[in-house]
């Protein structure tokens, strides 16, 4: 087996807004707002060496087109909140056709655990599309001061049975969701 020489690395710019209740920041704990920047590291699941024709891992227009409707589409303008946030009440009692508006991360919606949801939901989508692609990393610059950087197991940090629903969370499904509301 050959070894992954090349890597694809695709950036997406996101409006988001959020907050973190957990610890003990009144700044963090209000509402606020990032235009944050996501870039994605992919390598074939198969590598192999250039054919000498097309020379492609793969088209960057196919690699990208899905995971860029995922952010375009449903990650840009979405509140993050964590699943133990009273806002989600506010949102099913008075505004429910904005649920699908909410990105729902398994404790506060920290720049770390929004890094593993995408990692798990890039390789879910590009396995539902049997895409010869896996992201091998993730980089969210959430302010010009402040990047996380995850190349880890996204299983490891996420709590798949966070609201005791018998299926897969929104991150580990090949679908648009954000979501398990
Ligand atoms: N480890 C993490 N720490 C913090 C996160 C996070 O996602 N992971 N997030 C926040 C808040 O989102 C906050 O908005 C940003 O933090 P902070 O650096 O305090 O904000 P500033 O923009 O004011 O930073 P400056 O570099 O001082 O401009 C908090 N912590």
């Amino acid at each position: 087996m050959t070894t992954n020489e090349f890597t694809l690395l695709f950036r997406r710019r996101f409006s988001m807004a959020h907050r973190l209740i957990a610890g003990d920041s009144v700044k963090c704990a209000v509402p606020h707002g990032h235009n944050e920047t996501v870039s994605v590291k992919l390598e074939a699941v198969d590598p192999a060496p250039l054919d000498g024709a097309a020379n492609m891992v793969e088209s960057f227009a196919r690699a990208k087109a899905t995971w860029h409707r995922w952010i375009d589409g449903h990650v840009d303008h979405a509140l993050q909140l964590s699943h133990r946030d009273p806002l989600i009440g506010y949102f099913r009692e008075h505004e429910p056709e904005k649920l699908p508006m909410l990105l729902i991360t398994p404790g506060d919606p920290t720049t770390e655990a929004l890094a593993a949801c995408m990692m798990a939901k890039a390789n879910a989508l590009f396995a539902t599309e049997t895409s010869p692609l896996r992201c091998v990393e993730v980089e969210i610059e959430e302010t010009p001061t402040n990047t996380v950087i995850f190349r880890g197991v996204p299983e490891h940090h996420l709590d798949a049975g966070y609201l005791g629903l018998p299926g897969a969370p929104w991150w580990l499904r090949g679908d648009m969701s954000i979501n398990d509301l």
